[in-house]
C-alpha cells in the first residue's frame, strides 16, 4: 500500500536526523517540507515565535492541541525545564503513531505524553485522569473552528490560572476569525498579534498570544 506523506516525513527524519537531537529532527522536517512536500508543521519562522513564548512562560505543564507529526511537540519539549511536561492531543491514530516515533527519535519522550482522542473529550479529563491542576501554556494548532469552543471548554474546566498563556497558530491562514473576535473582545484575555508567514511559503500568516488575566 503506498505510503502517506506523514510516513515519508518520518522516514526522512529516521534516515537523515541525529537520534536524540531534537534540533536536528526539527531542521530535518523543515528541510523535507520546504524542498520536497509541504506539510502543516508550524515551521521555523513561526517556530521561533513559539520558542520565544515557551521560554518566556517556562511552563511546568503545557498543552498542545493538534500533534500532527510531532514537530511542535519536539520544539516545545526541548525547551522545558526538568520535571516539566507537555500533553499533546491528537485524534487521528495514524498521525499519533507517526508523532510517537518522531518524539521518541528526538529523545524527548520523557517530557511528552500524546493523548489520543478528540480535544473536546480529552480536555474535561485533564484534571482527574491526567493529574493537571492548571495549564501554564496552551498551543492551539488543530482544526481552526475548534479554537474557540476548546478555549471556552478549557475555561469551563477551570484549567487556566492568572498568567496562563494561549498561543494560536494560523490566525491569518487558514484563519480563525471567530477565535480572534472571541479572544480580542474577551476582557479576561490580553492579546498580542505576531505577524509572520505560512510555513515554507511567502504567504502572510500570524500567531495570536492571549494571556489569561484571571
Ligand atoms: O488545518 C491546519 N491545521 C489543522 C491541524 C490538524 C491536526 O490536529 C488534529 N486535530 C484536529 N482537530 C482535533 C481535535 N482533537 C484532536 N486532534 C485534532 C488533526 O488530526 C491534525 O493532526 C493547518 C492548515 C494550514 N494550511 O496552510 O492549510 C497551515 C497550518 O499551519 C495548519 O495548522
Ligand atoms: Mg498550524
Amino acid at each position: 500500500m503506498n505510503q502517506s506523506k506523514e510516513q515519508r516525513i518520518l522516514d526522512f527524519v529516521l534516515q537523515n536526523a541525529v537520534r536524540g537531537d531534537p534540533c536536528s529532527v526539527v531542521d530535518t522536517i523543515d528541510k523535507y517540507c520546504s524542498q520536497k512536500e509541504w506539510a502543516m508543521n508550524v515551521g521555523n519562522e513561526k517556530g521561533i515565535i513559539l520558542d520565544k513564548t515557551v521560554e518566556e512562560v517556562n511552563p511546568s505543564v503545557a498543552l498542545e492541541l493538534g500533534t500532527y507529526c510531532g514537530y511542535s511537540a519536539v520544539r516545545i519539549a526541548q525547551l522545558l525545564k526538568p520535571g516539566a511536561r507537555l500533553l499533546t492531543v491528537e485524534f487521528n491514530p495514524k498521525f499519533a503513531a507517526i508523532a510517537k516515533q518522531m518524539i521518541e527519535f528526538a529523545g524527548v519522550h520523557d517530557k511528552v505524553k500524546i493523548l489520543e482522542g478528540p480535544s473536546e473529550e480529552i480536555i474535561p479529563q485533564l484534571k482527574k485522569k491526567y493529574e493537571v491542576d492548571t495549564l501554564d501554556f496552551v498551543f492551539l494548532d488543530h482544526w481552526k473552528d475548534r479554537y474557540t469552543p476548546d478555549t471556552i471548554l478549557i475555561q469551563e474546566c477551570n484549567l487556566l490560572r492568572k498568567g496562563s498563556v494561549l498561543l494560536a497558530d494560523n490566525v491569518i491562514v487558514p484563519g480563525a476569525p471567530e477565535f480572534l473576535n472571541y479572544i480580542r473582545n474577551n476582557p479576561r484575555f490580553q492579546c498580542t498579534n505576531y505577524p509572520s508567514h505560512l510555513e515554507y511559503m511567502k504567504v502572510k500568516d500570524a500567531m495570536e498570544k492571549a494571556v489569561f488575566l484571571g
